[in-house]
């Protein structure tokens, strides 16, 4: 289980971003949140993956399996979360078990894995951070806008592959989007971060 309790966080120019924030993902469980752009979504997101420290509260991760890396982030913007001087198969290398199941579920072709992330197409590259995520053998993921690149068909695919295999691996999946259709359908519950 995945425990949010009372997270404040106040911006570097001490501006409150929000207060008081609680919420639980359990294993397993898919959760979307929703809210409107600059509301902090992203900003939780960092805290709760351990990137930001909030001003107070408490984020418990109770493990089932133990690792270190419990909590992954994927980010909105892959280019951003991966070091441009390592060749796709240094990055997947570097994630944790190399399996191969997972490389192939998410269509990442050989070809790629030689090449430099600026030399794949921003959904390609996606697909190449959200297989590093699931090589990891997280417990928990939050995926931070990560379709907003990618047409309709990529990203119904992705996320039918994304949701298959955290209900299969029992991961608690938190999904950030703006289209509440999308996390209407996919979620088991929705919470409107306001
Ligand atoms: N380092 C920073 N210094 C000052 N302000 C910041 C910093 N990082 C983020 N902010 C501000 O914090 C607010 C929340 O940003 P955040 O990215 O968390 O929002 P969001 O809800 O994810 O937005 P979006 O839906 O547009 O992605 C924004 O107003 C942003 O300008």
């Amino acid at each position: 289980m995945l425990k949010i309790e009372g997270v404040s966080y106040t911006l570097p120019d001490d501006v409150p971003l929000f207060q008081n924030f609680s919420m639980t993902v359990n294993n397993g469980e898919i959760l979307g949140l929703s809210g409107k752009s600059g509301i902090g979504k992203t900003t939780l997101a960092k805290i709760i993956a351990g990137y930001l420290r909030a001003d107070h509260g408490q984020i418990n991760v109770q493990q089932m399996k133990g690792k270190s890396h419990s909590v992954q982030l994927i980010w909105q913007h892959p280019e951003q979360a991966v070091n441009p001087k390592w060749r796709i198969d240094k990055t997947l290398e570097e994630a944790g078990v190399p399996d191969q199941s997972i490389i192939k579920k998410l269509n990442i072709l050989p070809e790629w894995l030689y090449r430099y992330p600026k030399q794949l197409s921003g959904g390609e590259l996606q697909r190449v951070c959200i297989a590093r995520c699931l090589l990891a053998q997280p417990e928990f993921i939050i995926a931070d806008e990560i379709t907003t690149m990618l047409d309709p068909i990529s990203q119904a695919e992705i996320f039918k592959i994304l949701t298959e295999h955290v209900q299969q691996n029992k991961i608690g999946l938190v999904i950030i989007s703006h289209d509440t259709v999308l996390l209407d359908n996919l979620c088991h519950k929705v919470i409107d971060f306001k």
